[in-house]
């Protein structure tokens, strides 16, 4: 049995607490609203898990510097996202701000929704620190829950918060209705564009056929349950970003990763056409209809 703390009450937040609950440990899940101090639960806490969004981890890092967090906790980071400021993902933000702290990173094809049901799932705990990573797959694996490790926490990490961009595509793509043929051309083409992203950050390329890569692509490309699929499909019913945002009421990391991911892409010249025009198509630059043609209009080129 483990003592963990869970810092974030959303939707994945509370889904890894009952996981981790039902395996007999002990949890606290602490948020902004929570009545208990942070403090009051951390020096006897083995791992603390960060399920915050993107726009919350430079808080809850400060937070946790804050404590006497022993050098030993492991820090588990399940965020799905990229730093506007840095361009850094939130494994690395934890590793500077901690730097004797093992850092893994959980990430897979995990629905929350489905989790909460408890429908049966795989995911990987990632880790430069394989024991970390392995006691992180112990606590949490389970008979509905399938915890595989590997020691490539970036390529892992990225792959869960680059799909995303994928999943607005999606989105758009079931949303015009545009068939079988497109979708399945759009996730495969998506691959190449993250593996391409991934490499030149340091991420190994074989991660990306993974759980965390292809398996996520795969879950969040084809269901209404992921917030950024439904991004995508509600602009191409014609809805404003910002209106959709207003009714999704929950985190669509989706759209913060496709402006740094540009950034990113423009700064080291990577080649990222199908997430360009996912950029222009959030920021007002075309529409759905144009999307489509603009990638399918590209310059003619080898597959591979
Ligand atoms: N919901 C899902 O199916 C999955 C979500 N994720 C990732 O987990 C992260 C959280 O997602 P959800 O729980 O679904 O989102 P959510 O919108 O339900 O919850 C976001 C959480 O972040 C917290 N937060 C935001 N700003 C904060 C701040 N400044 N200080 C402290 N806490 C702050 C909120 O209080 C809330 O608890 C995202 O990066 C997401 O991509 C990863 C796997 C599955
Ligand atoms: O990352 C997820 C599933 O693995 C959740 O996807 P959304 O953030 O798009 O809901």
């Amino acid at each position: 049995m483990a003592i963990l703390t869970i810092i974030g009450g959303g939707a994945w937040g509370s889904a890894l607490a009952n996981l981790a609950t039902k395996k007999g440990n002990q949890v606290h899940l602490w948020s902004r609203r929570s009545s208990f101090e942070l403090e009051s639960v951390i020096t006897s806490t083995d791992i603390v898990v960060s399920a915050v969004s993107m726009k919350g981890v430079a808080a809850t890092v400060d937070r946790l510097l804050a404590t006497n967090l022993s050098p030993n906790t492991i820090i588990v980071t399940v965020t799905k996202g990229l730093d506007p400021a840095t361009t850094n993902t939130p494994s690395q933000i934890w590793q500077t701000a901690f730097p004797h702290n093992p850092i893994v990173v959980l990430s897979g094809p995990n629905l929350s929704e489905e989790i909460r049901q408890g429908l049966p799932a795989a995911t990987v705990a990632a880790s430069f620190d394989l024991s970390a990573a392995k006691q992180v797959q112990n606590i949490y694996s389970s008979e509905i829950f399938r915890v595989y490790v590997n020691q490539d926490p970036l390529g892992t990490e990225l792959g869960g918060t680059l799909k995303n961009v994928f999943a607005i595509a999606a989105g758009v793509c079931d949303g015009l209705q545009l068939g079988t043929n497109a979708k399945s051309a759009l996730l495969t083409r998506a691959l190449p564009e993250m593996i391409r992203v991934g490499v030149r950050l340091g991420a190994q390329a074989e991660t990306f056929y993974g759980l965390s890569g292809l398996g996520d692509l795969l879950a969040t490309c084809n269901s209404s349950l992921s917030r950024n699929y439904r991004v995508g499909f509600r602009l191409s019913q014609g809805k404003s970003l910002e209106e959709i945002l207003q009714e999704l009421q929950s985190t669509a990391e989706g759209v913060n990763t496709t402006n740094v991911l540009i950034d990113l892409a423009n700064q080291r010249g990577i080649e990222v056409p199908v997430s360009r025009q996912v950029y222009r198509l959030l920021n007002g630059e075309i529409t759905p209809e144009q999307a489509v043609l603009a990638l399918m209009e590209r310059a003619l080129k080898p597959e591979i």
